[in-house]
């Protein structure tokens, strides 16, 4: 892994005018083009996502418009499901059903597990402070755990996410990897500034590693233009994640979906620094820098001493597209699996797919259980 090439800040700019003041970035890590992608010295220049584009991606996923686009006379039925979902398996087999070969794949290297919170370890509800996760899947996770290095990526706040989970023996990284805490290792810090010696909650030195640290004001400042905008739609919640905001319309009725996307277009619009991105029923606002859960995991690898591709295999389990950045990094270093997390076919990075949170269980366990048999 080539941490050294990721550079000292992951701080972007957006073409669009900064204030550098309020960010209290230092002026020379900020540039401004009008031309869209543009790279400097140091940093990515990248252009903030029409607004149409999120709120297209809104009304394609709504179920009125999937009926409408199907048409009533195509309706597919539970057989041509099943058809469309078996013929998507043959290109991302079942990790279930390929466990044979995945461990044999990992005979003699060691695992580091990586998994995703909502979706993943907890099935998708409706209220998002309800997102549990079963006392079977907290046992898998703690036995997996033992076994191998495993940290949990969420978008969820750090904190959110470790009081859904409450497991001591892992690590976690919350907002989308933009707030990792993990173990200690000097050269990790030496390569990154943001990061600074900390303790957790069990008085254990550790390393806490916020790359958008400077961004906090700006997304309390959010959260709370957001919260009074949306205050009048139905259904609609606004959820701090520390260093994102995630606007939910899951409980909204479809007919207002335009409505939510107009108010969070008319707060966003006054911070070019942060952009838009579109999760299951939620729209994510983000600051615009180059950290996601693929440089999450690449940062976790290195902070473990696991980089080294010859003897380790990294597994990331994750369901929404945030983890797609994830699969990619595991793809491109030719290095590790993503499993996708999905009942029906999607378009991914990852090599294999299990079909929801108690598939994801029983693949846990079946490490676990292959580890303590390959130990005997
Ligand atoms: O990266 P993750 O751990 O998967 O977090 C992504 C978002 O998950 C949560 O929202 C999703 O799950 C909710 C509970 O099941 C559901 O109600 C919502 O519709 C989903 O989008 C979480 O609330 C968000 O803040 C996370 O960003």
């Amino acid at each position: 892994m080539d941490l050294k090439s990721t550079h000292t800040s992951p701080v972007l700019t957006d073409p669009a005018p900064i204030s550098k003041s309020r960010l209290g970035v230092h002026s020379s890590m900020l540039s401004c083009s009008p031309s869209g992608a543009a790279f400097s010295s140091n940093l990515l220049l990248i252009p903030r996502k029409k607004t149409g584009v999120w709120f297209d991606a809104m009304i394609s996923s709504s179920p009125t418009h999937k009926r409408l686009t199907k048409g009533l006379s195509n309706e597919l039925s539970t057989s041509d499901t099943d058809l469309a979902y078996r013929t998507w398996m043959l290109k991302y087999p079942s990790a279930l059903a390929s466990f044979e070969q995945i461990s044999n794949f990992a005979k003699g290297k060691r695992i580091a597990l990586f998994l995703d919170y909502d979706g993943t370890l907890s099935p998708i509800v409706d209220n998002p402070d309800c997102a549990f996760m079963s006392n079977a899947m907290r046992s898998a996770v703690r036995k997996v755990a033992k076994c191998f290095p495993t940290a949990i990526i969420s978008g969820r706040s750090r904190d959110k996410v470790y009081e859904f989970v409450g497991l001591k023996e892992l690590y976690y990284a919350g907002s989308h990897g933009m707030d990792i805490m993990g173990p200690v290792r000097q050269s990790v810090s030496d390569d990154h500034p943001n990061c600074i010696k900390s303790t957790d909650k069990q008085g254990k030195e550790v390393n806490l590693f916020q790359p958008a640290s400077e961004f906090l004001p700006m997304i309390d400042e959010v959260y709370s233009s957001l919260v009074e905008s949306i205050k009048d739609i139905k259904g609609a919640k606004v959820e701090n994640n520390k260093f994102c905001v995630s606007v939910h319309y899951r409980n909204v009725d479809e007919q207002s979906w335009t409505v939510v996307a107009q108010c969070v277009d008319n707060v966003i619009k006054n911070y070019p620094r942060l952009r838009l991105t579109h999760g299951r029923k939620v729209l994510e606002v983000r600051p615009v820098i180059n950290w996601d859960k693929g440089k999450a995991v690449t940062f976790l690898l290195e902070s473990l001493g696991l980089s080294n591709c010859d003897d380790v295999l990294p597994i990331y389990v994750g369901d929404d597209r945030t983890d797609e950045d994830a699969f990619k990094v595991l793809r491109e270093r030719n290095c590790g699996y993503g499993i996708l997390v999905s009942s029906v076919p999607k378009e991914t990075n990852a090599f294999y797919s299990l079909r929801d949170p108690s598939e994801v269980m029983e693949f846990l366990n079946s490490l676990v259980v292959w580890k303590k048999s390959s130990a005997l």
